[in-house]
């Protein structure tokens, strides 16, 4: 099985950014040169200083454009889903380049930091309404730390987050969705179609069909991004949404996927789904550092529980721990329903995600709780 994700090249020094300057990432007004004959593209994946976006999507001028970055970026990073002015050479014809002069002001802003102490984040994917979070019912086992962690950083970032479990012919998920009841959070299913033995090559293993209908009725419309470890089949199922086959060396033709090899993320088209409907697949993503979130975002992810923590002491964290927290009166008043001792628990169990003392790096990385 091949392995895309070659350590620790996936991200460089452009793709960072420090702390404080929350609003930092967004280009202001006043900052962009004028360009007014720069066309917008859609930014499918970052490779060595090389940015490939797709230009006059869905129309019969649709093309891929490799570009440059222009000077007056500066180190602003540009990802995977940034929408992008592009000048010079946009032909994209064999050795052609753009010049990248403008990132377009971003709908949302996936990030991560390296670990929980790490105050430096990067920026992940942009313009991502959808969260997917990819894990296997059963080899790999599951972490609920590292879906905790996906969750909150999906939170964060006011993108919808989806839980979708691979390898349901191993084992019954039905445990591990009751983590989740609580938070409300749609579950989708995958495992192989009924006939299909399980082999070892991700990109030939037939998938039940249904389900992946499932999946794709869901991600279409939408700009979603695949997050999950290695080897709990995301391959196989990106493989099934987008018609590309590894293993046959079948190329993508929008994409060029097939001689993908870095770690970045890459932009794939769903297949038979609405003009606009794109999956990122992020190959090069272990770890989820979550320094950078701020707990009173995660709060107001939860409707009923948001209010209350106007009447929280300054600075307050929301924890069990911490002192005069509103949170705990609100829901023992019932002003967050039937429910809310469970909501605020999972909301609890969620922002201690971050902050889970004795952990380790390499706990941090993989997810285990
Ligand atoms: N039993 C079972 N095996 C599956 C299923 N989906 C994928 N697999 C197998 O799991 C293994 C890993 O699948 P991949 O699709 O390569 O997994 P991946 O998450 O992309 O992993 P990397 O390629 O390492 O990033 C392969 O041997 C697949 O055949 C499933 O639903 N059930
Ligand atoms: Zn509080």
């Amino acid at each position: 099985m091949a392995r895309r994700d070659s350590a620790r090249r996936d991200w460089d020094e452009s793709d960072v950014r420090v702390r404080p300057n929350k609003s930092g990432s967004r280009p202001r007004t006043k900052d962009r040169p004028a360009h007014r004959d720069a066309v917008t593209g859609r930014i499918v994946t970052v490779d060595r200083g090389r940015y490939t976006a797709v230009l006059d999507e869905d129309t019969d001028r649709e093309r891929l454009v490799v570009a440059v970055r222009a000077k007056e970026l500066h180190r602003r990073p540009v990802v995977a889903g940034d929408l992008v002015g592009l000048v010079g050479d946009v032909s994209g014809a064999p050795d052609s380049l753009a010049r990248l002069v403008r990132i377009e002001e971003r709908a949302t802003v996936l990030r991560r930091s390296a670990d929980d102490t790490d105050p430096v984040e990067r920026v992940v994917v942009a313009n991502a309404d959808q969260l997917v979070i990819v894990v296997a019912a059963a080899n790999p086992e599951p972490r609920t730390g590292f879906i905790d962690r996906s969750l909150v950083a999906a939170y964060d970032a006011g993108i919808e987050p989806l839980l979708c479990i691979t390898k349901t012919d191993l084992r019954d998920p039905a445990e591990l969705i009751s983590h989740y009841t609580a938070l409300e959070l749609p579950v989708l299913l995958s495992g192989p179609a009924r006939d299909a033995a399980a082999d070892d090559d991700g990109a030939t293993l037939p998938l039940d069909r249904t389900l992946v209908e499932a999946l794709r009725a869901r991600l279409d419309g939408h700009v979603s991004v695949l997050l999950g470890h290695s080897g709990v089949g995301k391959s196989t199922l990106v493989n099934a949404l987008t018609g590309a086959d590894r293993a046959t060396g079948g190329v993508n033709a929008v994409t060029g996927r097939g001689r993908h090899t870095s770690s970045s993320a890459l932009a794939l088209r769903i297949e038979d789904a609405s003009p606009g409907s794109w999956i990122i697949d992020t190959p090069g993503i272990r770890s989820f550092g979550l320094a950078h979130v701020d707990p009173d975002r995660i709060v107001e992810s939860f409707d009923e529980l948001a209010e209350a923590i106007a009447e929280c002491p300054k600075g307050c964290r929301h924890t069990e721990a911490s002192p005069g927290c509103a949170l705990d009166d609100w829901v023992a008043q019932g002003r967050a329903g039937d429910a809310g001792t469970s909501r605020l628990a999972s909301l609890r169990r969620l922002l201690g995600a971050g902050e889970r003392p004795g952990e380790s790096r390499e706990d941090k990385e993989l997810g285990i709780q």
